[in-house]
């Protein structure tokens, strides 16, 4: 939990915070660009410190959720040969998949300055590049919270991306994120309220409930999708090409 509270309690990243007025106000400009003066994603390339620490942050998530990920959704990675993990930071969600199923092909892939900074593994191929522009191709891509981050449209963009790296009839998109459902008691769904704040204030994203995620699949090009809860605040999505 450390790297987690050391992240959430950083002065740079409390800033936005102060501006969701402002930003809810705001069409196009999200709280973090009024408060720091760009975007999240700009302003980490530009701040190692910062970037590293945010990693960190999104590494702890990972440990806490793996186990249940591999326990709940053997057969999501067991058929694969190959997987690239798009967005996928400093490598811990590729490189823990690879330690349990080491029958995959990995592959890490995010921004340069991301992958410069990564972790070493001599089974996982390191890749950078801009997921809007292409993703490396491979029988199926991971998309681990990455959607919630953008918009609509831009996830869109995403997908087909993807979608156009993955082989038509066998390959699928495994994506990991918030199903928000308002009508639920269940335990983590006030946490998943609070999450959708957070992208709202920190990146402009939001969580989407099933209805959204149907709808972006569909726009994408997928011809079915497989939506499973699991023991987490996240669900796994799984969108066939
Ligand atoms: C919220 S983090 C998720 C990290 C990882 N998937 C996880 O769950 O721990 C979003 C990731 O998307 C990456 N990213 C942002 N814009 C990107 C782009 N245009 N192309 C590739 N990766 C990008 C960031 O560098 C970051 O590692």
């Amino acid at each position: 939990m450390v790297p987690i509270i050391l992240a959430l309690t950083h002065k740079n990243f409390m800033v936005p915070w102060h501006f969701m007025k402002e930003g809810l106000k705001s069409e196009s400009t999200t709280a973090f660009e009024i408060g720091m003066g760009m975007p999240i994603w700009k302003f980490l390339e530009g701040h190692p410190v910062q970037s590293k620490l945010f990693n960190e942050e999104m590494a702890a998530e990972t440990r806490l959720l793996t186990k249940t990920l591999f326990e709940d959704c053997k057969d999501t990675f067991q058929g694969l040969d190959s997987l690239v993990d798009v967005g996928g930071g400093n490598g811990t969600t590729i490189m823990a998949i690879y330690e349990a199923f080491p029958h995959i092909k990995c592959t890490l892939y995010d921004l340069p300055h991301v992958i410069a900074n990564s972790r070493d593994h001599p089974s996982v191929e390191k890749v950078s590049g801009d997921m809007f522009k292409s993703v490396p191709t491979a029988q199926a891509i991971l998309l681990k919270l990455i959607l919630h981050d953008w918009t609509d449209e831009e996830c869109v963009n995403i997908l087909k991306r993807c979608k156009e790296a993955i082989p038509k009839e066998t390959g699928k998109v495994i994506i990991v994120d918030v199903v928000l459902d308002e009508e639920t008691t269940h335990e983590l769904a006030k946490t998943r309220l609070v999450l959708d704040i957070d992208m709202m204030v920190s990146t402009g994203g939001r969580e989407r409930t099933l209805d959204d995620w149907e709808n972006l699949l569909k726009r994408a090009g997928f011809r079915s999708h497989k939506i499973r809860p699991i023991r987490a605040i996240q669900s796994v999505i799984e969108a066939f090409s």
